[in-house]
């Protein structure tokens, strides 16, 4: 028999009676103020169909300038959209009244995943702010300090590992960001090769990014079609993420639960000593038991709070780096002006080699590789369109009316391409930061990148420092090239990124050499 036909009808039925109540409620409460402009839709799904799957914040940057306006509107089955395409419409609204847009929509596929109780997608709640509370006082620039050392040994572990394997820098690298939240959040020691905890993170990791964008799928939509018999998953293609999250839930929850399990005994014991997120708050959480002091928080939310570490933090951290690592490859002019930088703060022999390995306490010193930095974020966004927020009442910006229940996007590709504040936005060029008084062109530092007001990314500090610390070390002791042909011409990367959650760039060839003997030793040194 086929089922297909009595099953979509019921879910058509379903969803047509869900858009009608929903633009009938935006109707409604409009107070007479026009919504801010788009393009036309659909009067049943609304902009579902014109909004595209790939690029979508090209596409954004394009209607912003035919309608002349950096907020939009849209609505996909009913359910009111907006974007904000400029840095300043963002601060007025996400900043500015940032208690209104502190809350996220719901984001039931990746609730089915199992993340349920991660930071980056709590709705606004008791529970929200306690997490919210956690991340932001444990990775303040100054609580980030003791992770220092552990990110400079991995930092150095995994060049040192690149002089041995150039052809893998890719992995090691990945395998460095891992390695760092990991033991940052739940403090477990990785091995050097084939850890099973890496792998399992980089699993995750690929596991979320393959969800698609957080809010868009069909139970996002309509959460009740979560609890469909898997039967139905098989019959349309709609339902491919449903199938996708309850597949890979127990790898999500064997992130939360198997770093923990093998910490926990050595913290319950007083024996562990590595600075973790785990150590501090669970370390507080066994002893206000023991003093019979309630505790604020449970153990799921502490397992959130870290599992939220590793999977915000790792991929991230990593693709910023190879944004970088891309860009010092291809223009040889800036690779050369960061190690003429970092020769200078660390001090050269009579052969111009380095004497030491670049640290942390050369960070204030060395502001050039920092502009590289920032460029990196500026010029490809890792989080192309943010991650949603949600207005929680009705508002009104610059005379348009944004319905309560909104889904926000922060287009942070538009804003790194606002030609109001970066001339020729599409070269990347760290000098653009540097102070018109230096000699630079004195460009405002990218403040998409890293999102917005009550939900802006609480790990920017501890991200940066890694990238920092890794990036030094790797310029300070490796050229990093392009490739050449069988006639020793360069071959140029091929620049693309994927589409989705995250703008990761694509996989390119970079060869990696040591810049002298010395600098060799060094490494090997470590
Ligand atoms: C270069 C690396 C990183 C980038 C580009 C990045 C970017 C972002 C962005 C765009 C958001 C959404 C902000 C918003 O909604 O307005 C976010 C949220 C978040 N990030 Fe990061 N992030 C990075 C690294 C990290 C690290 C290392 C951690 C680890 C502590 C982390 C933890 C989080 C968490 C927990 C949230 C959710 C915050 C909330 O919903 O309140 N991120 N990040």
């Amino acid at each position: 028999m086929d089922v297909s036909m009595p099953v979509w009808t019921v879910l058509l039925g379903f969803i047509l009676l869900t858009i009608t109540i929903r633009s009938f409620r935006t109707k409604q409460s409009r107070q007479g103020l026009p919504l801010p402009p788009g393009p036309p839709g659909n009067p049943l799904w609304g902009h579902l169909r014109i909004i595209p799957k790939d690029h979508p914040e090209r596409q954004f940057v394009k209607w912003g300038k035919e309608y002349n306006s950096d907020i939009l509107y849209f609505n996909v089955l009913s359910r009111p959209m907006i974007v904000l395409n400029s840095v300043e419409s963002a601060h007025d609204l996400l900043h500015k009244k940032g208690g209104n847009y502190a809350d996220r929509p719901r984001f039931v596929l990746f609730e089915v995943m199992g993340w349920g109780v991660t930071l980056t997608f709590l709705r606004w709640s008791p529970r929200f702010r306690l997490h919210r509370k956690l991340l932001q006082q444990s990775f303040t620039q100054s609580a980030c300090k003791p992770y220092r050392p552990i990110q400079q040994e991995e930092a150095r572990r995994a060049v040192k590992a690149i002089l041995r394997k150039p052809d893998e820098w890719e992995t090691l690298l990945r395998q460095f960001s891992t390695a760092v939240v990991l033991r940052i959040g739940f403090g477990i020691d990785v091995q050097e090769e084939n850890d099973p905890y890496v792998q399992m993170a980089i699993d995750v990791e690929e596991a979320t990014g393959k969800g698609g964008v957080p809010g868009a799928s069909i139970v996002d939509f309509f959460p009740i079609l979560r609890y469909l018999p898997s039967f139905v998953e098989k019959l349309f293609t709609a339902f491919q993420p449903l199938a996708h999250a309850r597949r890979t839930k127990p790898s999500i929850q064997h992130l939360h639960d198997a770093p923990w399990d093998a910490t926990e005994p050595s913290i319950r014991s007083g024996k562990a000593t590595q600075p973790s997120f785990m150590l501090t708050h669970f370390g507080k959480y066994l002893s206000n038991e023991e003093k019979g002091i309630p505790n604020e928080v449970t153990i799921a939310d502490l397992k959130g709070a870290a599992g939220a570490i590793s999977i915000a933090g790792g991929n991230t951290t990593w693709s910023t780096v190879i944004v970088c690592i891309l860009n010092l490859m291809k223009y040889s002019h800036i690779q050369a002006k960061v190690q003429q930088e970092i020769d200078r703060v660390v001090g050269t022999d009579k052969d111009g080699n380095p004497l030491r390995l670049p640290d942390f306490d050369d960070r204030p010193q060395l502001k050039y590789l920092e502009c590289v930095i920032q460029e990196a974020t500026r010029w490809a966004p890792l989080s192309l369109l943010g991650v949603p927020h949600a207005s929680i009442e009705d508002d009104t910006y610059g005379g348009y009316y944004i319905p309560k229940g909104s889904v926000v996007f922060a287009n942070a590709w538009a804003m790194s391409r606002d030609e109001r504040h970066y001339s020729l936005p599409g070269d990347f060029n760290p000098d653009r930061f540097v102070p018109k008084s230096e000699g630079g062109m004195g460009e405002p530092l990218p403040e998409g990148p890293f999102g917005f007001g009550r939900r802006v990314c609480p790990g920017q500090h501890l991200a940066l420092a890694g990238v920092y610390i890794v990036l030094a070390t790797l310029v300070a002791t490796m050229e990093l090239g392009c490739p050449v042909d069988e006639s020793g011409k360069r071959i140029e990367p091929k620049v693309s990124f994927s589409s989705g959650l995250s703008g990761v760039p694509d996989s390119f060839a970079c060869v990696m050499k040591p810049r002298s003997e010395k600098t060799r030793e060094l490494l090997a040194g470590e």
